[in-house]
This record gives structure tokens, C-alpha cells and sequence, in this order.
């Protein structure tokens, strides 16, 4: 705690606001390269936690690096200062009650172990979207990598910056090998008992 900083005493507590809610927090982070499924799978996962009236938030490059984060660069340190922020958001929305899914690249194994100490690894689910490089450039959903191989835009993940991948994830999607569907259920089957008060 910084100096000078003092909690206030607030009555309502996480606990309460997990009583109410029916269920537990959790952070499920999704990593991987770009275009490998991240959005897409947190997307239909979220549906799902929906339909069983689970309380859920998604956090991604469009309401993150857009908004409180619209001042960094795909800079080995940026990259770094934005999971770390993104990490303290969730923190503040699991503590509000929510199950939050984040979408992010997030590369290094570094910055990944970070979250986990800021959340609390109980609390903390890592779902690798392993989809290779190639099967990602031939998607190429928003044309980055053509621009990247042109050189058009700098530290590209996977072109000209890199990605670590997850050696323990807790859930690895093959996307290549695995509908987007049965991503869903896998990570769902997973997460189901550690939702329960
Ligand atoms: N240079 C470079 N490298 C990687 N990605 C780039 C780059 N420039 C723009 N984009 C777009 O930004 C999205 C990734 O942002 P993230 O916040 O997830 O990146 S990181 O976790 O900080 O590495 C990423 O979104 P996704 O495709 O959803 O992963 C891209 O659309
Ligand atoms: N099994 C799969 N799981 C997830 N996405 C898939 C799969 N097969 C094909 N795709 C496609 O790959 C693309 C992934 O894009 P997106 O979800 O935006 O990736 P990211 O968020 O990682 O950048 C989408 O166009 C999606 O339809």
C-alpha cells in the first residue's frame, strides 16, 4: 500500500456481492496470436455463461486499447504496461462479482505469470488459442500480416515481435483441429465447478 493511502472500512464485501450474484468470480484470459480465435471463442463462451445467467464482462483490444489504454504502442514495455492494467481491471471486476473473459495476445510468459500473482491463481484460468502462424496469416482477419510482411506496420506478433507460448496452460484450443463449439463446451466443463459458492 502506498503511503498516505488508507482503506476505507466498506460493510459490503466480496463475499455478498457473491451471494447475491449465485456464483464465484473467476478471470478466464484467452491468449494466442492474432486472428487465432480469442475474440471468437470468448464471444460464444460468454453467450453460454449467459444463458445460466452467470454475471459476465469481456475485456478486449476495442473497449481496452481504445479507452484507458488508447496511449500505448505494441512495444515490448506497452504491451507489458497494458496486460498489467488489463489485470488490475479484472481484479476490480471480480471483486465487483464478475466472471470476466479477457482476449488479449499478451506474449510474454513474464507478464502472463504477473497476472496470476495480481488475481490470485485460484481465481485464474489461462486458455492458450494455439492456432499456427500460418493458419493465422491465411485467415488474416484484419489484413495485418499482409501489411506486417510488406512492412507497413512494425512489431507484428508472430512477423516481428514474438509470441511465448504457454508450456502449462490450464485449457489448449487447436483450432485447427476444433470447432469453435467444441472449444466452448471444453472450456465451460472446465470452469463449470469452480463457478459454484
Ligand atoms: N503490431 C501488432 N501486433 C499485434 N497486434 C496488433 C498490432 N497492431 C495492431 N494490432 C491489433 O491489436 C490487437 C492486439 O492487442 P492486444 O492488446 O491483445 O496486444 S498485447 O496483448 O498487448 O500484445 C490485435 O487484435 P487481435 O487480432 O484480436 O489479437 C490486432 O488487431
Ligand atoms: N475453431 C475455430 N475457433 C475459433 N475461430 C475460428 C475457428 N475456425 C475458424 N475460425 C475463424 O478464425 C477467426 C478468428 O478471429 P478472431 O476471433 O478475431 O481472433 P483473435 O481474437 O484471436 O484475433 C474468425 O474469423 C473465426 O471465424
Amino acid at each position: 500500500m502506498k503511503k498516505n493511502v488508507l482503506e476505507h472500512n466498506f460493510k459490503i464485501l466480496n463475499k455478498d456481492r457473491v451471494k447475491i450474484n449465485g456464483h464465484k468470480p473467476l478471470l478466464i484470459w484467452f491468449t494466442g496470436l492474432s486472428g487465432s480465435g480469442k475474440s471468437t471463442i470468448a464471444n460464444l463462451l460468454e453467450q453460454e455463461l449467459y444463458k445460466k445467467r452467470i454475471h459476465t464482462y469481456v475485456l478486449d483490444g476495442d473497449n481496452i486499447r481504445k479507452g484507458i489504454n488508447k496511449d500505448l504502442t505494441f512495444s515490448p514495455e506497452h504491451r507489458t504496461e497494458n496486460i498489467r492494467r488489463v489485470a488490475e481491471v479484472a481484479h476490480l471486476m471480480m471483486d465487483a462479482g464478475l466472471v470476466v473473459l479477457a482476449a488479449f495476445i499478451s506474449p510474454y510468459k513474464e507478464d502472463r505469470i504477473a497476472i496470476k500473482n495480481i488475481v490470485k491463481e485460484d481465481n485464474f484460468v489461462e486458455v492458450y488459442i494455439n492456432t499456427s502462424l500460418e493458419e493465422c496469416e491465411r485467415r488474416d482477419v484484419k489484413g495485418l500480416y499482409k501489411m506486417a510482411r510488406k512492412g507497413e506496420i512494425e512489431d507484428m506478433t508472430g512477423i516481428s515481435s514474438p509470441y511465448e507460448a504457454p508450456e502449462h496452460p490450464n485449457i489448449e484450443i487447436k483450432t485447427e483441429k476444433q470447432t469453435q463449439q467444441q472449444a466452448t463446451e471444453m472450456i465451460l466443463k472446465y470452469i463449470q465447478p469452480k463457478l459454484k459458492i
